[in-house]
């Protein structure tokens, strides 16, 4: 489902990513560890469009989708309001602003919450959910977008210990019973085990196989 090769991105004048070579194939988890500033945000931004290769290669099979360490999900809209942020892109901004959500995809939106185990939570506000149950919207949003790749960036870093396993143990549930791909940075080890078919350490812009 994805495939790099050879990716180099710089940024602000200086080689972060040094030769990235990465599969990851439909029901699959990878999990990336590393220190901290060795390029694992950038890697996943750059799968996602949003820095440019300057060298190298990113063949996605299938729409990407982002789960960012903060959530970022606005605090004053319902959780299904945030969920059917991620359907704007088949809507439209302006129908969207006057939220003109056709039928179906309020279902749609519904859907995507029960999926993540927020069934009957779509009215509440998010910033009044636990920090678990706004990750699970933020993931509900990326299954809303028709994501069949999962980008998850430090996904559980705010989350206690149990909050934090249930949440990754739902991203390994969509890989395994719905085949998306997951590729997933994480800082601690014994939760990249937990979830890893596949672990791999990225230092200074370079992965390595663990
Ligand atoms: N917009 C930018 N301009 C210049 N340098 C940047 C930019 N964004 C990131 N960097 C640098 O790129 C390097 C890699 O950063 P990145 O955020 O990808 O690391 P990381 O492995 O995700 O770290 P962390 O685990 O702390 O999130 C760091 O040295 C960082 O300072």
């Amino acid at each position: 489902m994805l495939e790099v090769a050879g990716l180099v991105v710089a940024l602000g004048g200086r080689e972060v990513l040094r030769g990235v070579d990465l599969s990851v194939a439909a029901g699959e988890v990878v999990t990336l560890e590393g220190p901290s500033g060795a390029g694992k945000t950038t890697l996943l931004r750059a799968i996602a469009g949003l820095v440019p290769a300057a060298a190298g290669q990113i063949r996605c099979g299938a729409p990407a989708g982002l789960v960012f360490q903060q959530h970022a999900l606005a605090a004053r809209l319902s959780a299904r309001d945030n969920v059917l942020v991620g359907g704007l892109g088949r809507i439209g901004f302006c129908r969207a602003a006057l939220r003109a959500w056709p039928r179906p995809m309020l279902a749609e939106a519904d859907g995507c919450l029960a999926r993540v185990g927020l069934e009957g939570l779509g009215a509440r506000r998010a910033g009044r959910l636990s920090g678990g149950q706004r990750q699970r919207v933020a993931v509900a949003r990326v299954l809303m977008q028709r994501a069949r790749l999962l980008l998850a960036d430090e996904p559980v870093a705010s989350l206690d210990p149990e909050n934090a396993a249930a949440v990754l143990d739902l991203l390994r549930g969509l890989a395994r019973r719905e085949g998306r791909a997951v590729l997933v940075t994480l800082h601690q080890p014994e939760l990249a085990r937990r979830i890893a078919d596949r672990r791999l350490r990225m230092e200074e812009g370079r992965l390595w196989p663990l």
